[in-house]
């Protein structure tokens, strides 16, 4: 099937899109904006207290996968309430597992900031 954005498609890099997209989800999402301020605590923290090189990419690795669930339920919710506006058990199931995988990768996230900050934490105290 073709289409006029496709013709009409800019030839270059898509990075401002992208950016445009996380900026977007930042301010129409309350969850983006929770996730930042997890992400600037646990910056701020790792720093403090010294985290490991390991570490880091532990955080990295989790923190990202919280913003990329996030992302993609932010996409999938816009999809559906494009596609399928009307109330349908079919889409509130598809939203709730999108949803799902946000709640995952977040308790995985926390699950690792605790292994790695706890006994930090508690040797300082
Ligand atoms: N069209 C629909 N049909 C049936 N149930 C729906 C529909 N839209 C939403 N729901 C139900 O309401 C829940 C919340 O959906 P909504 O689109 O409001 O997401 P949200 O509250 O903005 O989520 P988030 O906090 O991740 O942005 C869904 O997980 C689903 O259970």
């Amino acid at each position: 099937m073709g289409s006029d954005y496709k013709g009409n498609k800019p030839n270059r890099l898509g990075v401002k899109y992208a950016v445009n997209g996380i900026v977007y989800a930042f301010r129409s999402e309350m969850n983006m904006k929770v996730h930042f301020v997890v992400l600037f605590i646990v910056l701020f923290c790792g720093y403090a207290l010294g985290v490991s090189a390991t570490e880091w990419m532990l955080l990295t690795l989790t923190i990202g996968a919280v913003l990329i669930c996030e992302l993609f339920n932010t996409a999938m919710e816009h999809l559906l309430d494009y596609l399928a506006p009307e109330i349908h058990p079919t889409v509130g199931k598809i939203k709730d597992l999108t949803a799902g995988a946000v709640l995952v990768a977040a308790f995985t996230s926390i699950i690792i900031g605790l292994i790695i900050f706890l006994p930090k934490f508690l040797l300082i105290l």
